[in-house]
């Protein structure tokens, strides 16, 4: 058993985990990585990148499909299952390529490989083959998906996301459990490019929304080209060749059997701290058995441990693994002096089509006992001019302000552009801006932001009024 002694060690070489190294090292401390599976983080691997790359292969086929709309056929189209699969795990490794190198770029000395786990609170054990006296430690350790009990006797075909970038052509059908981001994205994705494709949702959820009148345009809107099963349970699933055969109980209790190529689990992500011996650390866990910590500092209650990532299931999205990562990295490297970093406006998009972004304070959270009221404007993209000339009229934006200071609180929508009307929305939350401030910003036309200076106009007058008028404004379309 070899020894060794750092300042700083880091478990898990995902995104968080490089972004702690770097800073960590940064602050001259004697830092050791260690990674228990493949380089190359989740996000390159089996995450945003493979996902955004059969995304795209799906958006190609759906422009096609689209296209008569404006008086252009392109003929039959053809889908090349294997060619889909083959481009998106050829440009997957080149994006792991990138990162691997990157790893392969960091000294020898620094890096070990081997599941980690504390067995106090400064010792890690790694695999069987070294022990790890670390002054401080980062928890980096990401996710997992969850898998569901009652699909344990289904076999090979039922998968959890990771599987999907494994496959070398596209299935036949496939069913896909939890229409959370990833359900949708890679459920879309897969009804576009040809594949038979259910949902089944044992709720009303849809990605992250949370605000009712969107949830119900999204439902709407998504409900018109996916076939989504709501209010459904699902209670086994056996082998059925080289399928599943899938049982579930819909909204009114009936019970179905189907058959499926693959059953895609996607009903939600753990954090990675059950098997790292996090009970020798004494830290104090929530429920879930993540350890309390300061979401400025990233440090576990006032010990020498910090968590980042995936890990802490605060945000469980990639440019907060990185930002998360740095404040980690760099307290652990300058302990005890420990600082709060820069924690950004949030900000989350589910990659759909339409697509789905919520941007600061969402409606549930304004809507939390204590708070004071807000005021709401909304627009619908049904006629606004320029996501109609595109045939992308479809979707809601309802933004939020504060009474008083007017002040722009938040938003949640679905519909055309919204990967950059979310950071334009959410660049302006960050910066405290008033809705006024915001309406006296230049608009162009005819673009998709004039639908945004709707809603603000809207938010705008329901501010006027002082009221706590929580009612859904209507606007006329922004041509
Ligand atoms: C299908 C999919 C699509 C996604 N799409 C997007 C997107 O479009 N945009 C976005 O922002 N986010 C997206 N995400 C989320 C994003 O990928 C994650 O939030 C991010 O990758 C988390 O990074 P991390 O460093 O916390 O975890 P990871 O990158 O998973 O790193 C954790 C590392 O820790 C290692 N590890 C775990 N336990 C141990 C141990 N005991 N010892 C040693 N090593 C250990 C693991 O092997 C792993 O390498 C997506 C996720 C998925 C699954
Ligand atoms: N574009 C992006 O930024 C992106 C893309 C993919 C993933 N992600 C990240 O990955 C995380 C995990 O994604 P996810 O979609 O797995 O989780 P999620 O929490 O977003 O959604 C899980 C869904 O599964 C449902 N569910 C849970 N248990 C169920 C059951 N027993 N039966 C049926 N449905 C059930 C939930 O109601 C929910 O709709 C997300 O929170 C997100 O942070 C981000």
């Amino acid at each position: 058993m070899k020894n060794i002694d750092v300042d700083v060690a880091i478990i898990g070489a995902g995104t968080a985990g490089l972004s702690a190294y770097r800073s960590a090292v940064a602050q001259g401390a004697r830092t050791v990585l260690i990674e228990g599976g493949p380089y190359g983080t989740t996000c390159a691997r089996v995450g945003c990148m493979p996902s955004k790359l059969l995304i795209a292969a799906a958006d190609a086929a759906h422009m096609l499909q689209a296209a008569p709309g404006f008086g252009v056929h392109p003929g039959e189209v053809r889908i090349d299952g294997r060619a889909v699969m083959e481009r998106v795990r050829r440009e997957r490794d080149r994006f792991v390529g990138f990162v691997v190198d990157g790893v392969e770029r960091i000294p020898e000395a620094d890096r070990l490989v081997g599941q980690a786990r504390f067995t106090a609170a400064h010792t890690l054990q790694v695999g069987e083959h070294t022990t790890v006296q670390a002054a401080r430690v980062v928890i980096a350790t990401g996710s997992t998906p969850f898998r569901l009990p009652q699909l344990a006797d289904g076999g090979p075909g039922v998968i959890v996301s990771d599987d999907i970038f494994e496959m070398t052509d596209l299935p036949q059908s496939m069913a896909v459990i939890g229409t959370g981001v990833i359900g949708l994205e890679l459920g879309q994705a897969m009804s576009r490019l040809g594949v038979r494709v259910s949902f089944f949702a044992r709720g009303g959820s849809l990605a992250q929304l949370t605000d009712p009148d969107v949830l119900h345009d999204a439902t709407r809107v998504l409900g018109a080209e996916l076939d989504v099963r709501f209010q459904n349970r699902i209670i086994g699933a056996s082998r059925d060749g080289d399928g599943v055969l899938l049982v579930s109980h819909d909204a009114a209790g009936a019970e179905h059997r189907e058959r499926f190529d693959y059953v895609l689990m996607a009903a939600g992500r753990a954090p990675n701290v059950g098997a790292i011996g996090i009970e020798h650390t004494g830290l104090e866990l929530d429920k879930q058995g993540i350890p309390l910590f300061d979401r400025r500092t990233m440090q576990c209650g006032a010990s020498h441990i910090f968590i980042a990532g995936d890990a802490d299931n605060d945000r469980p999205v990639l440019p907060e693994a990185a930002d998360q990562g740095c404040i980690a990295g760099a307290n652990a490297g300058r302990y005890p002096d420990v600082r709060p970093g820069l924690r950004r406006t949030a900000l989350t998009i589910a990659f759909t089509e339409p697509q789905i972004a919520t941007v600061g304070a969402g409606y549930r959270e304004l809507c939390a006992d204590g708070r004071p009221k807000f005021a709401l404007g909304m627009v619908s993209f049904e006629n606004q001019g320029r996501s109609r000339v595109m045939l992308q009229n479809h979707g809601m934006l309802r933004v939020y302000g504060e009474y008083g200071t007017g002040r722009f609180l938040g938003a949640e929508m679905i519909g055309p552009r919204a990967e950059h009307i979310g950071h334009l929305l959410a660049w302006a939350c960050q910066a405290r801006m008033t809705v006024d401030q915001m309406l006296d910003m230049p608009f162009y036309h005819p673009v998709v932001e004039e639908g945004v200076r709707t809603a603000l106009r809207a938010l705008h007058a329901a501010l006027a009024k002082g009221a706590p008028d929580q009612a859904a404004v209507s606007d006329a379309p922004g041509v």
